[in-house]
C-alpha cells in the first residue's frame, strides 16, 4: 500500500511555526503582517476558500484586509482598489481570488498587483523570476507540492516528473519548480498523444486538470509518487456533494509508492504557502531575514 502524504498535518505544523514567528516579528516591529484577499462575485467554493484564509490569518496573527465585492463591480473600480492596497503600508500581501466573473479581465487585474505584494506569485515579474531561477514570491499550490515532496524525502533530482495540466496557477509554475529541483520534466495536456504511455513513465505524477477519475490504475507504475491537485465536487449516491481529486484514489493507492489524498493533501498546503509568502513579503519590507 502506498505511503499517504498528509498535507493537512504538514500544513498545521507550518501554521504553528508561522504563528510563533509572527508573534516574535510583531513584537519587534510593532505591527503584524497584513494580507488582503479580494473576492468578486458569489462562487460558493471561492467563498469557502476565502473564509478559510481569513480564519487561518486570525489563527496565526496575520491581520486580514480585503473586500468581498459584487459580481457587477466594474474593472476600473477593482483596479483603483488594488492601487489603494498597493500603497497601503499595513498590507504585505494581496491576493485576487480566482476564478473572477467573466466580464472582468483577470490578466490586467493580476498584473496591477505590486510584484513585492504578489503573494500568489502570479505577476509576470514573479513568474519571470521563477523561469530565470531567481528568488521571488512563488505560486502557492506548486510551492506546497514542492514543500510536501521535500518533507517526505521524495527524490526529485534526476527523476522523471510528469505534470498534467498547463495552467498559470499550477501546471506551468509546477513544471518550472520541478525543473529547478533538477527533475526531468514532461508537461502533458489535452492534446498529448498516448497519455497512458507518458504517465506510466512518471516517478512523480502531478495532476492538476480538474477531471474526476482521470488517473486510473493502468496509468501508474509501482515507483510512482502521485500528487493530486484536482479539487472536484461530485454528486454522492446519498445526494450530498463529495470532494474528489483527479485520481481514482481507491484503484491507484494500492499500486503506487506514495499518494496525496483529496481532501487533506495539497489544498491545505496551498493556504500554508500563502501565509508563508505573506510573512516572507513582510520580512522583506522590514529588511528582516525571513
Ligand atoms: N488567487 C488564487 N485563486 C485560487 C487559488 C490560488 O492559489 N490563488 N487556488 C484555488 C482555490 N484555493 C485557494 O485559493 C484552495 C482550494 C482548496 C483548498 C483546500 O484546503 N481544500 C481542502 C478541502 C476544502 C473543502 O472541503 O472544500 C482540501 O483539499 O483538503 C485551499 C485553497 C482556486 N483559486
Amino acid at each position: 500500500m502506498a505511503q499517504r502524504l498528509d498535507g493537512k498535518a504538514l500544513a498545521q505544523e507550518i501554521q504553528l511555526a508561522l504563528a510563533q514567528q509572527v508573534k516574535t516579528l510583531t513584537a519587534k516591529t510593532g505591527r503584524p503582517p497584513g494580507l488582503a484577499v479580494i473576492m468578486v462575485g458569489d462562487d460558493p467554493a471561492s467563498a469557502t476558500y476565502v473564509r478559510n484564509k481569513h480564519r487561518a490569518c486570525d489563527r496565526i496573527g496575520i491581520a486580514s484586509y480585503g473586500k468581498h465585492l459584487p459580481a457587477s463591480t466594474p474593472q476600473t473600480e477593482l483596479l483603483n482598489y488594488i492601487q489603494q492596497l498597493n500603497q497601503d503600508d499595513r498590507v504585505d500581501g494581496i491576493l485576487l481570488q480566482l476564478p473572477l466573473p467573466q466580464d472582468l479581465d483577470a490578466v490586467t487585474l493580476l498584473n496591477s498587483i505590486a510584484p513585492d505584494k504578489d503573494v500568489d506569485g502570479l505577476h509576470p515579474i514573479n513568474m519571470g523570476r521563477l523561469l530565470r531561477g531567481e528568488p521571488g514570491l512563488r505560486s502557492c499550490t506548486p510551492a506546497g507540492v514542492m514543500h510536501l515532496l521535500q518533507t517526505y524525502d521524495v527524490p526529485i533530482a534526476g527523476r522523471h516528473a510528469v505534470v498534467l495540466g498547463r495552467s498559470i496557477l499550477v501546471g506551468k509554475p509546477m513544471a518550472l519548480m520541478l525543473l529547478a529541483a533538477n527533475a526531468t520534466v514532461t508537461i502533458a495536456h489535452s492534446s498529448t498523444r498516448d497519455l497512458v504511455a507518458v504517465t506510466r513513465q512518471a516517478d512523480i505524477l502531478v495532476t492538476a486538470v480538474g477531471r474526476p477519475h482521470l488517473i486510473t490504475a493502468g496509468m501508474v507504475n509501482p515507483g510512482t509518487t502521485v500528487i493530486d491537485v484536482g479539487i472536484n465536487r461530485v454528486e454522492h449516491p446519498n445526494g450530498k456533494g463529495k470532494l474528489v481529486g483527479d485520481v481514482d484514489f481507491a484503484a491507484v493507492e494500492p499500486l503506487v509508492q506514495a499518494i496525496t489524498p483529496v481532501p487533506g493533501g495539497i489544498g491545505p498546503m496551498t493556504v500554508a504557502m500563502l501565509l508563508q509568502n505573506t510573512v516572507l513579503s513582510y520580512c522583506k519590507r522590514f529588511h528582516i531575514d525571513g
